[in-house]
């Protein structure tokens, strides 16, 4: 089972998720709390393992922009978070996720038209695109098995409920960025206790 941070802002919380064992971080270029400049997340994936996901998530981005940020950066996977479409999801030259808002078993439709390399399956409630901290009905996925995808749960994730969530669903990755912050800032020990909680799911 992969992870993914989210919301990744200073060198310090990339690298300690790094050595707790993430597989993938996320860099929000949208609107948001967690937003980040193009010379700042430069700098922190400069230091950062090659063979780690650097995702830069994006919301209704020009595609010029997007291309800008992956060239400049060293983002090597585009999360698209907003209304994409799957023509814009299949033109770009590195992995791309889509996210999709899952509010019913109707929004799960949507999956068989994408054709990208990974599914995000989030909670559509929020201030934000993503980033709320508020989870979706999971035993949707649990009713409609998602085939053929690498899904990635996201979605009010946790150390205390990631668990039952692995359980339910059986994912290919699950990421985080609330579930492991405290008053609005990453916490490591929270980041070390969910990547954690993932290894003993998988243990079971
Ligand atoms: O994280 C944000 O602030 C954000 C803002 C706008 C669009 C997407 C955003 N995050 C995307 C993610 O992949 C989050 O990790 C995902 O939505 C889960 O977040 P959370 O419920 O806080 O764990």
């Amino acid at each position: 089972m992969k992870v993914k941070i989210c919301g990744i802002t200073d060198l310090e919380t990339a690298l300690a998720s790094v050595e707790h064992g993430a597989d993938a971080l996320g860099f929000v270029f949208a609107d948001s709390k967690r937003r980040i400049t193009i010379d700042r997340a430069k700098e922190i994936i400069g230091v950062l393992p090659k063979d780690l996901l650097k995702i830069g998530v994006f919301v209704d981005e020009q595609r010029e922009m997007i291309e800008r940020i992956v060239d400049e950066t060293g983002i090597n996977v585009i999360q698209l978070h907003g209304n994409e479409s799957p023509a814009d999801c299949a033109s770009f030259s590195i992995p791309v996720i889509k996210a999709l808002s899952i509010e019913s078993a109707n929004d799960l439709l949507k999956v068989d038209e994408y054709e990208c390399d990974y599914l995000l399956l989030d909670s559509p409630k929020g201030k934000y695109r993503g980033g709320n901290g508020v989870a979706f009905d999971w035993g949707l996925l649990a009713d409609q098995k998602v085939e053929g995808k690498k899904v990635i749960l996201a979605g009010g994730l946790t150390c205390e409920n990631v668990g039952g969530a692995i359980q339910l669903v059986q994912p290919y990755m699950v990421d985080v960025s609330s579930g492991v912050e405290t008053d609005g800032k990453k916490d490591k020990e929270k980041i070390k206790g969910f990547i954690n909680e993932v290894t003993k799911e998988e243990g079971k």
